[in-house]
């Protein structure tokens, strides 16, 4: 297992051609947040703008569009039980991000199988959170798709059926060849299982144990896969780049909040782009 190290950073984070524009950085288009779990998917969407996507489009509940909007005014929003809005919007997109807040109800299901059934085998889909337990839950099929899963210890335990205290490598390893794609294993030391290795982050801190710091790190991973062309590296830029913030700002704070995070990203981008 490869530790990661800063330089992913500037192996990924690329200096922005003077001859762009915002379909230059990738469209994300991100899927949850029901009437309980607004912020979820309200950060998830804040961290993929920060990441510098180029447009970004939330579907979610309609209890969520103005605390949205007036949160965030750069991201679009639709109803995600709209079914023509859902297809078109995630066929639009480069990268899809798919579970903060979604929660575990019929809706929520019936919204997961709509994406499923929409993204094909050209874009990424961050499966996170609430669609990680819906897939074990209901034994779904998985899409064709670049698939990136972002599961804390207990949504892959449930994902895999591998208990936490026996999750070892090589165990996650083989689960990860039959699902196809990229595991970001999260606890206090992520490790991140990809077709061409696996790697340790060692970056990070316990003032990140708080609500939403995952959805952060989704839509940080949306936003990076969006604009990065190297997939791999851009998940694993991102996740380090989650840490190592964290560990900035825990140097003068007890807690750092996922928004907080959010907030340093384009600095953090800036001084670190190669
Ligand atoms: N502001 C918002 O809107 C927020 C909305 N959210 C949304 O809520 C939805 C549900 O997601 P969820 O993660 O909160 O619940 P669930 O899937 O039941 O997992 C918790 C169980 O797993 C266990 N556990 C074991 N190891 C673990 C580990 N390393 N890391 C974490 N947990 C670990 C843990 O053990 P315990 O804490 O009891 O020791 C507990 O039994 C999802 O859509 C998410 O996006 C949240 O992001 C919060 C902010
Ligand atoms: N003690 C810790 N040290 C380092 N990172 C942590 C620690 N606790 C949590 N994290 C990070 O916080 C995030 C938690 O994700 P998750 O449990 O999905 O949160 P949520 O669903 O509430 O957004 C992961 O990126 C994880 O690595
Ligand atoms: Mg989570």
């Amino acid at each position: 297992m490869e530790t990661l190290t800063e330089q992913i950073l500037a192996q990924t984070i690329r200096v922005r051609p003077k001859e762009s524009h915002k379909g230059t950085y990738g469209r994300v288009c991100l899927v949850g947040g029901n009437d309980h779990f607004g912020g979820a998917i309200l950060m998830a969407t804040e961290a993929s703008v920060y990441s510098g996507a180029g447009l970004n489009t939330t579907l979610t509940d309609p209890s969520n569009f103005i605390s949205l909007h007036s949160r965030l005014p750069e991201a679009m929003v639709a109803n995600f039980t709209n079914r023509d809005e859902l297809t078109d919007l995630v066929s639009a997109a480069n990268t899809v991000v798919v579970g903060p807040g979604l929660g575990t109800t019929d809706t929520s299901l019936s919204v997961l199988k709509a994406v499923f059934d929409t993204v094909s085998d050209n874009q990424t889909l961050i499966v996170d959170g609430s669609a990680i337990t819906l897939i074990s839950k209901h034994d779904l099929k998985l899409p064709k798709a670049h698939l990136v899963f972002t599961p804390h210890q207990m949504e892959w335990q449930r994902l895999s059926g591998i208990k936490i205290a026996a999750q070892t490598d090589e165990a996650n390893e083989a689960v990860r060849r039959q699902l196809g794609g990229t595991v970001v294993l999260k606890s206090h030391q992520t490790k991140i299982y990809t077709p061409t290795g696996s790697f340790l982050n060692t970056a990070g801190t316990p003032a990140q144990a708080t609500g939403g710091m995952g959805d952060t790190l989704a839509g940080m991973i949306g936003g990076f896969t969006a604009q990065f062309a190297d997939q791999t590296n851009a998940v694993l830029a991102a996740v380090y780049a989650h840490s190592a913030i964290a560990d900035e700002l825990a140097q003068s704070q007890y807690v750092v909040l996922p928004t907080q995070i959010i907030h340093q990203l384009p600095r953090y981008m800036h001084e670190h782009q190669g």
